[in-house]
């Protein structure tokens, strides 16, 4: 079984937004994630809507840049939650991509389908005198949520996420915010993503971006790294300091607001 690892030294907290913005240059690749970062974390899945201010916000910066939202969630899914079209949307943690110019459908993890639809039923029989836990079936994945869950209810829904992983070939075990994933196991996650969508951004267009990428989560690490990789900044939301691969650190998905109004206004 796999794990996303996570790097080792405290991201420090960012200076101003406005600084921040600064560091962006003047032509930032957004990419951004979802859960935790763009919307607030909430109790289901489905009540983590997008504010109005962050949707008409975003919608103008993508008049000015390359804007990416790379969710773990279904492509399909987070796309409705955005409801903007001329974005790019990776969905399922980068196995699923599409925008403007761009596709990209993991043949790998289209393989696995099956399994994840073999995984899928054997959690909900496993699970299914659980309460407040929620099995989440995406293209590419198979979430099981325990954050409405009491401890008796979370212990057998992780036995049975944990016999379902050692007892199926193709399948790993991430973790999320209270929350349980079976991905593929393949050698691609968000930073690979970002990475691909980059090199389709220097094929298609003659502008050189600097990639920025904001996200919350463990699996948001890839992310840090690869654009620390690729010169860029990564932006880690947390409400405490933590270990992270990001350049700095902003406290809420409301700071993440501010940044992306700071960089829609200046000039
Ligand atoms: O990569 P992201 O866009 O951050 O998606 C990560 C997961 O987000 C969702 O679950 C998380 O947010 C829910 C709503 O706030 C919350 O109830 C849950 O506890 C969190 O784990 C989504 O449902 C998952 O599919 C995504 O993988």
């Amino acid at each position: 079984m796999g794990m996303s690892s996570s790097a080792a030294t405290v991201a420090p907290d960012c200076e101003s937004l406005d600084s921040l913005v600064e560091r962006f240059g003047p032509s930032p690749a957004l990419f951004l994630d979802y859960d935790g970062t763009l919307a607030p974390i909430q109790p289901r899945p489905e009540q983590a809507t997008l504010s109005e201010d962050v949707r008409r916000t975003l919608q103008q910066l993508a008049q000015r840049y390359p804007v990416a939202i790379v969710s773990g969630r279904e492509r399909t899914d987070v796309e409705d939650l955005v409801g903007l079209p001329g974005l790019i949307y990776a969905g399922s943690h980068g196995l699923d991509i599409a925008g403007p110019g761009v596709r990209w459908d993991s043949p790998e993890a289209g393989h696995l389908l099956p399994t994840l639809d073999q995984a899928f039923d054997r959690l909900l029989e496993d699970t299914g005198s659980a309460s407040g836990i929620l099995i989440e079936r995406k293209r590419y994945a198979v979430a099981v949520h325990y954050r409405l869950a009491a401890e008796g209810d979370k212990q057998l829904a992780w036995e049975s996420v944990e016999r379902v992983c050692q007892s199926m070939s193709g399948l790993r075990l991430a973790k999320g915010k209270k929350v349980w994933e079976l991905r593929p196991d393949i050698d691609w996650d968000k930073g690979r993503a970002i990475e691909w969508l980059c090199a389709q951004l220097r094929r298609s267009e003659p502008a050189s971006y600097l990639p920025v990428f904001i996200g919350d989560d463990v699996t948001d690490e890839d992310g840090f790294r690869s654009v620390a990789g690729l010169g860029g900044v990564g932006v880690l939301v947390a409400d405490t300091p933590r270990p992270s691969a990001a350049t700095c650190r902003v406290p809420s998905s409301a700071a993440v607001a501010g940044l992306l109004e700071a960089l829609q206004n200046r000039a």
